[in-house]
């Protein structure tokens, strides 16, 4: 019945379920399903509900009035009950009854259908519904989508943005690292400086603490110094003693090396007649040796011959064999050949006779190849002992080549220990060193009292050092490194300082000066006589020994260049003895031109527009020197006065470069004529020669308030004085080997001067100017001429 199957869910359409909005209906998920699906839907069968017979026709339900079936539903079996309804027949005839039945039938099937109709209406209607809320939630979806694509896009904007920042905060993150790092590093360098500071500090305070104490010590050790120079005093007394001693070693070594010198030229002539000899022996070795290959080819020829024979004997041989036995034959067999015989029997005998022939030639040929075997073996012998005696000389001439490169090396270590010792000798003696020479008396002099006023003392210590003077009955001895007597030749006085000439090689600044009375042997002692090279002086001697050493020194790899300048000093002006236009310039003998003097940081000394010319001979120097000699007379024609009146001065400036070693050394070599000292009561000079003498006078009383001083040790040494002492300041007062030879005249009229002179050479003597000081770099361009 309708109304029992109202709480009933109503047939759900298959595709309807739960989500129908009539969800207070249950679907009949327990029913069978009927029929076929016709558009994707399902049609369903229903069962009767009512049933045929139940079925009342006026019951409409109250629940349904609103709708045209009367609020009624069916379910499946209620349809089905009805669709399979049979009419109710009581009488088959009964027509109206029939009729009505299906009338009725007719009236639950309409309601049926509309049921139907209804229910599909409100299923539509909720499809529709649904379809709406679909399409709005599609809707919704849709604008959900942009919003959310909106969002991801903004999100996405976002997080580049939020990257660019991370990066840019990565960066200034990795920025803020170094920096922290740099920090630190500074930090770190600050506090090591801190520390360096700490512990200079620390440092200071202990150099001052030590200072303190060293200034302390040091005044202690001034007082024992005081002591010890007092001691020195002493020890330089026995220094003097060893000085003398260190002479005579020093000409042992001389000796010595005299001796190894003469070896050496004595093994260089056996060396080179060895050398002769050994060329004989090697031509008559290579003379032997082409014999013998003449021998041998001979003997290969006579050979080859001898084969030659003994082939064509062994021929011949083998023929007469053979035609013996044809002969044989032929006598055994006939007779009738007996002619024939006899011709080949004559014929035998030919061959016969050929062959012993033959035999006597191949015994020649063997006694000529015995001959020539004899010959090879004298010559082999020959050749041999030949070889025998080239080894042999090979050896002498190697034994003689090693003694000879000893003797060389002695002759070096000999010139090393001579320059140890001069050196030594210089050092203990101090770097000035006083020479005295008396010249011999001459003819012009007067009486001679040679051997009365001047004598020599003959005393161990004083031999050859010392000089007595006589004056008023007065005897004053003088000791000196050196006293050259009367006799002393040029050479002799040479060899004293051919070793201070050597120095100048070596690098060291060299002066050697001559000082003494007018006529005392000055200019002989630096120049020599003009005209006679056998006397020499010292100026010429030098240049030639200088030129000689720079050539043995090639070998070793020096190189030297010289440097030439002179000029003089008069009446305290500088004239330039080489200058080419020097006439024109004077002036009552002075020069107009004025050149100044001036002394460089490492003691060199320039005069300003002073002619320098390069030298590379001896010779050239000598030319030089008497161009220089031509500029002194014109000043002498003009003074109507000896060149004497003013001082000269000679200047080589060495400078050596050793191309092996690269070590290089400067040099200079200054000689000096110093013009005569003497007294104007003496000399009576007037007029220019007045004046001249008081310049001289002046100069020379600088030199020797200079010398005075440095013996004084003073703190101020007065070498702007005058131009010479000014010139000679380094020589004087600095690291160079200085020189001064007093020159004495042995007339007696001449006594008071002699007796000044060595007053004043004494006081040199005494004088200590400093240590003598090698100039060596290495090579540079600066070559500029200096006065040492
Ligand atoms: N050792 C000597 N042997 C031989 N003759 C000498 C010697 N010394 C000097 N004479 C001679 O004495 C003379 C004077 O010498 P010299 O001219 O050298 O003296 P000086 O000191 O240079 O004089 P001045 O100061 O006037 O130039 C010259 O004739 C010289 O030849």
């Amino acid at each position: 019945m309708a109304t029992k199957n109202q709480n009933k869910p109503p047939f759900p359409h298959n595709n309807l379920t739960t989500t129908s909005p009539s969800s207070n209906r249950k679907c009949f998920g327990d029913e069978k399903m009927v029929g076929t699906a016709t558009n994707g839907r399902s049609r369903q069968a229903f069962s009767v509900v009512n049933g045929g017979q139940d079925l009342d026709p006026n019951s409409a339900p109250a629940s349904n009035a609103g709708s045209e079936c009367g609020g009624i539903e069916f379910t499946r079996e209620d349809v089905e009950a009805l669709l399979n309804e049979k009419p109710k027949r009581k009488d088959r005839f009964n027509l109206k009854e029939r009729c009505d039945n299906l009338v009725e039938y007719i009236k639950r099937l309409k309601l049926c259908i509309k049921w139907f109709q209804e229910l599909e209406g409100s299923y539509l209607f909720e499809q529709e519904k649904l379809l709406n809320a679909l399409e709005s939630a599609k809707q919704q979806c849709s604008e959900i989508e942009i919003l959310m694509e909106n969002k991801e896009e903004e999100l996405n904007s976002v997080i580049t943005e939020l990257r660019r920042n991370c990066v840019s905060l990565q960066e200034k993150f990795m920025k803020e690292e170094s920096d922290k790092l740099c920090a630190m590093d500074s930090l770190a360098r600050e506090e090591e400086t801190r520390l360096n500071i700490e512990r200079i500090q620390a440092s200071l305070s202990e150099e001052l603490a030590r200072a303190q104490r060293e200034l302390s010590s040091a005044n202690q050790k001034i007082s024992s110094l005081n002591d010890m120079y007092k001691r020195l005093q002493d020890y330089n007394t026995s220094l003097q003693q060893y000085n003398g001693k260190l002479h005579s070693d020093l000409s042992t070594v001389e000796d010595d090396l005299k001796r190894v010198e003469k070896e050496k030229t004595t093994i260089v002539e056996n060396l080179s007649m060895l050398r002769g000899q050994l060329t004989l022996s090697r031509a008559s070795q290579d003379e032997a040796i082409k014999q013998k290959d003449a021998l041998v080819n001979e003997v290969a020829c006579l050979r080859a011959e001898l084969h030659q024979v003994r082939d064509d004997r062994d021929r011949l041989l083998a023929q007469v064999q053979i035609l013996t036995t044809d002969v044989v034959k032929y006598k055994e067999s006939t007779e009738k050949y007996s002619a024939e015989l006899d011709i080949l029997t004559t014929k035998a005998t030919e061959l016969e006779a050929t062959c012993s022939s033959q035999n006597n030639q191949l015994r020649i040929l063997q006694n000529q190849l015995a001959t020539a075997e004899d010959r090879l073996q004298v010559s082999d012998s020959s050749a041999v002992e030949t070889r025998t005696e080239f080894e042999g000389q090979k050896k002498l001439i190697y034994e003689l080549q090693n003694r000879l490169a000893d003797a060389e090396f002695k002759l070096v270590e000999g010139e090393m220990l001579r320059k140890k010792l001069h050196n030594t000798i210089l050092e203990l003696k101090g770097n000035i060193r006083v020479f005295c020479r008396v010249r011999p008396f001459l003819p012009d002099d007067g009486v001679n009292t040679d051997g009365k006023l001047i004598s020599y003392p003959t005393s161990i210590e004083a031999l050859g050092r010392g000089i007595d003077i006589v004056q008023g009955g007065q005897k004053h001895s003088f000791t000196f490194d050196k006293v050259f007597m009367p006799d002393a030749t040029q050479d002799d006085v040479f060899v004293e300082i051919s070793q201070l000439v050597q120095s100048a090689l070596d690098g060291y600044k060299v002066c050697i000066f001559a000082y003494g009375q007018t006529g005392s042997g000055k200019t002989y002692t630096m120049m020599g006589r003009p005209g006679h090279p056998e006397q020499k002086g010292l100026i010429p001697h030098s240049l030639e020994q200088i030129f000689q050493t720079r050539q043995s020194l090639q070998p070793q790899g020096w190189r030297y260049e010289m440097q030439v300048s002179m000029l003089e000093i008069y009446n305290e002006t500088i004239r330039d003895l080489l200058s080419t236009n020097r006439s024109s310039s004077t002036e009552n003998g002075a020069s107009a031109k004025q050149y100044s003097i001036k002394h460089d940081a490492n003691g060199n000394t320039h005069v300003s527009d002073l002619t320098i010319v390069d030298v590379r001979s001896a010779k050239e120097v000598s030319f030089l020197l008497d161009q220089a000699a031509q500029s002194r007379s014109v000043g002498k024609t003009q003074m109507n006065e000896q060149s004497s009146r003013s001082h000269f001065v000679f200047t080589l400036r060495i400078f050596g470069v050793n191309e092996s070693t690269e070590q290089q050394v400067q040099g200079v070599l200054n000689l000096i004529d110093l013009a005569g000292s003497e007294r104007l009561s003496k000399s009576g000079s007037t007029g220019d020669r007045l004046k001249e003498t008081q310049a001289i006078n002046k100069s020379l009383s600088s030199l020797s308030d200079v010398i005075f001083a440095l013996a004084k040790k003073e703190d101020h040494i007065p070498f702007r004085n005058s131009k010479l002492t000014y010139l000679l300041q380094p020589c004087l007062g600095g690291d160079s080997k200085t020189l001064m030879f007093v020159n004495i005249s042995p007339e007696p009229s001449s006594v008071g001067e002699s007796l000044c002179s060595l007053r004043f050479a004494a006081r040199v003597n005494a004088c200590e100017i400093g240590i003598p000081r090698r100039q060596t770099n290495m090579r540079s361009s600066e070559s500029r001429l200096s006065y040492g």
